[in-house]
């Protein structure tokens, strides 16, 4: 391996040029080397300013492009199924963004993919398990002090949806985030899902069902409840308040400084995910390249990313039928046994 982890990045839209930004001059031990995006003009506006970086429109050239020994993934997420097999093929250590793949007959079939390898290449990329907050709740719940958790109560609201976000992908796109967050702090399965809905908020695209409130029960006898709403014109904020037997601890309600005058007091609240999140992503890249260059995968595996898919398909289905829908999910291969939480 070269001295700088050589990566080329699928991929150069919002994410995409956040983590091309962040592997130019963020993170130490790794460098941009390729960029595929269909749009040629996107991602050569990523690259800017960045020397040796070889701009491509079609992902297998990327991937066998000179220098390039890790693939991170920040395409749209139907397109993750074959750049992950392709990045498989050739062997290749990949950061994938979630969700992993959003169907999860997709999502068995690169878990199935992935354990045929007999060796994990992949960390998905659940950032918030690098989130200051979210450590310390997870520190917190593990410890056992408060006692065994018996609910999640979770906050999750974006200023305003993308052009094209459907009503299931609040659930397959923004809820991924609650349903891997959940299985982690809790180390527990999810199990079942029921959706309900209030009206629409006047605030959101013809036909898009948002907000809605979402509802787990999981296989330790918890459960996890969701508001997720995507257009909600204020603000972003993510919050998660643990219940347990013996205590509560929330986390998401930081407010940083605090600005009083002229008879008012108020702080600024982020408008996204690359505010409110910055250091999470930061330190998953960071720990992605300290991995990869050390020969080792760490984070959230192909199986974190499979369960997901699963939860999110039963709760999508929830959602259309208006019903409590149950999770299947397939046999855990032996390869995603020994830290998969
Ligand atoms: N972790 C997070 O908090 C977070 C935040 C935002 C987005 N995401 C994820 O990142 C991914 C990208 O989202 P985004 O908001 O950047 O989307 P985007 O639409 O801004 O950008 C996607 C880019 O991928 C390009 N593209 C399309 N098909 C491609 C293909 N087959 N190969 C390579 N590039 C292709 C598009 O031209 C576009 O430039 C999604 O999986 C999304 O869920 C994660
Ligand atoms: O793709 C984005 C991203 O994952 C954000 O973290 C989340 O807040 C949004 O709701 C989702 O659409």
């Amino acid at each position: 391996m070269s001295d700088l982890l050589g990566v080329a990045v699928l991929g150069a839209g919002h994410m995409g040029a956040d983590h091309i930004r962040r592997l130019d001059r963020v993170v130490s031990g790794a460098r941009v080397a390729a960029v595929a995006d269909p749009d040629a003009a996107r991602a050569k506006e990523a690259v800017a300013g960045i020397e040796g970086v070889a701009v491509h429109t079609e992902v297998e050239a990327a991937l066998d492009a000179p220098g390039v020994e890790a693939v991170l993934i920040a395409s749209p997420g139907p397109a993750h199924q074959e750049a992950l097999l392709a990045a498989f093929a050739r062997g290749l250590p990949v950061l994938c963004e979630k969700p992993m793949v959003p169907d999860s007959a997709g999502a068995l079939r690169v878990l199935e993919a992935e354990a045929r390898l007999g060796r994990r290449l992949t960390q998905i990329g659940f950032m918030r398990r690098y989130d200051a907050g979210y450590r310390r709740l997870k520190a917190l719940l593990d410890d056992g002090r408060l006692g065994r958790p018996l609910m999640l109560h979770c906050v999750h609201r974006n200023v305003s949806s993308p052009p094209g976000f459907t009503s299931a992908m609040l659930i397959d796109s923004s809820v991924s985030h609650e349903i891997d967050a959940a299985r982690w702090l809790l180390g527990q399965e999810l199990t079942a899902v029921t959706v309900r809905r209030p009206r629409p908020s006047a605030g959101a695209p013809q036909g898009l069902l948002d907000p809605q409130f979402v509802l787990f029960e999981t296989d330790g006898g918890a459960l996890v409840d969701v508001e997720v709403f995507v257009n909600c014109g204020f603000g972003y904020q993510v919050r998660c308040e643990a219940v347990c037997e013996a205590g509560s601890a929330r986390i998401g309600d930081d407010q940083g400084m605090l600005v009083t005058t002229r008879g008012t007091a108020g702080a600024d609240v982020p408008q996204d995910y690359l505010v409110r999140f910055v250091d999470a992503y930061d330190r998953e890249v960071q720990a992605w390249v300290d991995a990869t260059r050390r020969g080792l995968v760490t984070g959230p595996t192909v199986w974190d990313g499979y369960a997901a898919s699963v939860v999110a398909e039963a709760g999508i289905r929830a959602l259309e039928s208006d019903t409590r829908v149950a999770v299947e999910l397939a046999p855990r291969p032996g390869l995603y046994t020994a830290d998969g939480h």
